[in-house]
Formats: structure tokens, sequence, C-alpha cells
């Protein structure tokens, strides 16, 4: 069965179908692609996925449970987990707490003894510090703990999104362009730091991107939407030579 199954997902603003009839599947510890020429709703689908937006039609079903109409935050304690396009970090606060925040997924049992301050607090928190320590060590990003967010060059608060969606520990971790704006040796390191991420995690990651190289060199699987619809699935050599995915990338560039 796959882990995240969606099936004839539509979604319609007004006259326009940003979204129309996609179904796709993604299995566990699957790496997979999803790109498209601009406007083609591949952000779009990423808001269906995660709750941002509700779907005109179609079903999405995590692991047997169906997220349709559930809030954004539910789907993620669901395991949902993702990045944005524009970087959405909390600027004033440091690189710890920003991780501190995503693993701060508390049971109402911790919410109550962080209000009362119980000795459950105390260690709660120290656990949760050293967990997100932890995590930014993985990222090279433990030297800059107390650095805040808004100080860290470009490359490294793409990188702590990344970091701050992984701790909350997700099923599949969505990445929206992670590349964009990034200079070659930035989505160099990237590239592996995906690489890192599937290994270390096992996680399933689906990945939107403009950087072609980085797409068919990280990825297994890749689908591809133009104007809402998927027009072609494959490995990175199919859809390479894909004649209707070439025609679609020139038609855009046109
Ligand atoms: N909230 C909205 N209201 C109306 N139209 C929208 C909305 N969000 C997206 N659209 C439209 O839906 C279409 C798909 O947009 P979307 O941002 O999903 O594309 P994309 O493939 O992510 O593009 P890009 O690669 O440029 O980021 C576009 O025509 C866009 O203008």
């Amino acid at each position: 069965m796959a882990l995240l199954d969606v099936k004839k997902l539509t979604k319609n603003f007004g006259g326009l179908t940003a979204v129309g009839d996609v179904t796709m599947e993604l299995h566990a510890g699957e790496l997979v692609g999803l790109i498209g020429p601009n406007g083609a709703g591949k952000t779009t689908l990423f808001n269906l996925l995660t709750g941002v937006y509700e779907p005109s039609q179609g079903t999405i079903t995590l692991d047997g449970t169906v997220l349709n109409g559930k809030a954004p935050s539910k789907i993620a304690s669901l395991g949902l987990g993702r990045t944005f396009q524009n970087i959405r970090l909390f600027k004033n606060m440091t690189v710890l707490e920003n991780v501190l925040i995503g693993l701060g997924n508390h049971g109402k049992a911790e919410v109550l003894a962080s209000f009362f301050r119980l000795p459950a607090f105390y260690k709660n928190e120290e656990e949760l510090k050293e967990r997100a320590i932890e995590l930014l060590k993985i990222f090279d990003l433990d030297g800059d703990a107390d650095t805040l967010a808004k100080n860290l060059p470009y490359g490294q608060q793409r990188r702590l999104e990344i970091v701050r969606a992984l701790a909350t520990e997700p099923k599949i971790l969505f990445l929206d362009e992670p590349a964009a704006g990034m200079n070659p040796q930035e989505t160099a390191e990237l590239t592996q730091l995906i690489r890192k991420i599937k290994e270390e995690f096992n996680i399933t990651i689906m990945l939107i991107e403009h950087d072609m190289s980085l797409v068919m060199e990280v990825t297994e699987r890749i689908y591809v939407l133009e104007y809402g619809r998927l027009i072609a699935h494959g490995t990175p050599e199919e859809i390479r030579t894909n004649k209707r995915v070439i025609e679609a990338y020139l038609g855009g560039e046109a």
C-alpha cells in the first residue's frame, strides 16, 4: 500500500483549474521529484497535500487516514512536514529556538508540567535541547545555535528551515524549491544534504525544484505537471527524454 495515496485531486480558483485530476502515490523511503513550468500548479499541490487549501475534488490518504478537511496543524502532526518557497523562519529567534519550536509538539501532560514548572518540564526541556543540538550537528549548524536566524547566510537559513521541518519527525517531507536563490556552491551542498537526510532519517521526500540537474541527480521518480495536469511520470532518464516534457518546457520559455 502507498504511504500517500492521492486520487483525482483537483483545485479550482474561480474559473482556473490550478490542479486538475492529479493521481499519484508516494511509497515509504522514496525520493520523488515534482517539476513543471512556472504556474504549473506545483505549490498548489503541496498546499493541498498539507491542508493549506481544501481540494475541490479528490482524496488524499496518508497511511490509510483520509486527510481531506483536516487542519494543517493536524496534518503536520500526522506526519507531513514541509518547507516553503520563501523562507519562513522565526527570524528574530535563535537557530536553536527555531528547531525547538519544531520539536515542541507537546502532549497535554507536558503542557501542564511546563505551566507549573514541574520536574518533568525541566527534564523535557533538557531532552528537547539535546535533541535539537543533535539535529543541528547533523546539518553542521550547531556552531550557530545562538545566532539569530536572520543573521545566518542565505544558504544556511534554507538549511535551518529543513532542520526545523525534520524536527517535527515527519513521515513525508515536502521541499518547495530548496535551491531557489542559492549559488552553485550552496546548491552542491544542498544536493549532499538531501542525500544525507534520506540516509539518516529514512523518510519519504518530495521535492519541487527548478534546478534540473539537482532533480535529475537526487530523485528516483519524477512527476511532471503542466497547467495543473500530470503530463508525465517516470525515472529521471525517462523524463529527460520525454517529448511531451521537452515541449512543455520549450513552450514555457518561448
Ligand atoms: N490562491 C490562489 N488564488 C488564485 N489563483 C491561484 C492561487 N494560488 C495559485 N493560483 C494560480 O494557480 C496556478 C498554479 O500556481 P502555483 O503557484 O501552484 O504554480 P507553481 O507550479 O508552483 O509555479 P512556480 O514554479 O512559478 O512556483 C497559477 O496560475 C497561479 O496563478
